[in-house]
């Protein structure tokens, strides 16, 4: 298994409303309702190695996203908030483990746990929850948790993946980094983070995610090799990129990297 590359995949791109948004009929989300090149939904990753695979998030798009890749069931499930965009498709992952019997590792933080159990009291059982507090090993990689600032919604979790000296970073939720939480982002090869407007003019203490501009910042500050971001609002165009510097390109669903 030494060689064997891991796929990362994103099933979604989308913010916490995804693209389009339901109420709005702007450029980007009357694109996203035609050819559909802005369609975003809510964000989440599916990793595998091998035989192994892991969902990162399970948001309220996820039946819709197993559906469009014809896949029939996931393996175990990552979770970094207990946040509506993040966990919205436990249920539903629940149900299908009701009727096909199988009950795949739900892990994440137990402050996150806490919050899934208070939600969704029913989804335990159905899936095995295991807590990763310091961290864990999985698909051959040390996965490690870190707790992040989500501004005004509270925190999130970010993991790190590092095998040797290979690492990377998915942080989909984040704002205002401090240097504890850049300690664990430092030498990646990959770095995965969440941006949702180019330029977000709302006051900050209203705000939850960095802007593109900020984010711009933080990448030249972590000198990753690679930035991808996602968790992107209707804010963003594909159809008219923004300039961003080198290195930092914007992800898309189907988009598949190897590690
Ligand atoms: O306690 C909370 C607060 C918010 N939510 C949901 O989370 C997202 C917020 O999205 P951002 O990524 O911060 O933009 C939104 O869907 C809220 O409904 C929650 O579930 N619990």
């Amino acid at each position: 298994m030494h060689n064997v590359k891991t796929s990362i995949r994103f099933l979604g791109t989308g913010d916490s409303m995804g693209v389009p948004r339901v109420y709005c009929s702007c450029g980007v989300c009357s694109e996203a309702r035609t050819t559909g090149h802005n369609r975003r939904l809510r964000s989440s990753i599916l990793l595998r190695r091998g035989s192994e695979e892991l969902l990162v998030d399970c948001g309220p798009d996820w039946r819709g996203q197993m559906e469009a890749r014809g896949q029939r069931m996931v393996g175990n499930v990552l979770i970094t908030h207990a946040h509506f965009d993040h966990i919205g498709g436990l249920p539903e992952l629940a149900d299908l483990c009701r009727w096909t019997d199988v009950q795949p590792d739900l892990y994440a933080p137990q402050e996150v746990l806490a919050i899934i159990r208070r939600q969704f009291p029913w989804v335990e059982g159905r899936l095995r929850f295991v807590e990763v507090e310091s961290g864990m090993e999985m698909l051959g990689w040390s996965v490690t948790p870190f707790r992040v600032n989500h501004g005004k919604n509270g925190y999130s979790y970010a993991y790190r993946f590092q095998q040797g000296d290979i690492a990377w970073v998915y942080c989909p939720d984040s704002i205002a980094l401090g240097e504890a939480e850049k300690r664990h982002m430092q030498e990646l090869q990959l770095l995965i983070l969440g941006t949702s407007f180019y330029k977000e003019e709302a006051e900050f203490h209203t705000r939850s995610v960095y802007d593109m501009e900020e984010a711009c910042e933080l990448v030249a500050e972590l000198a990753p090799e690679e930035t991808w971001f996602t968790h992107m609002s209707h804010d963003i165009d594909l159809n008219n990129l923004p300039e961003l510097p080198e290195g930092i390109r914007l992800a898309w669903s189907g988009l598949e990297l190897f590690l």
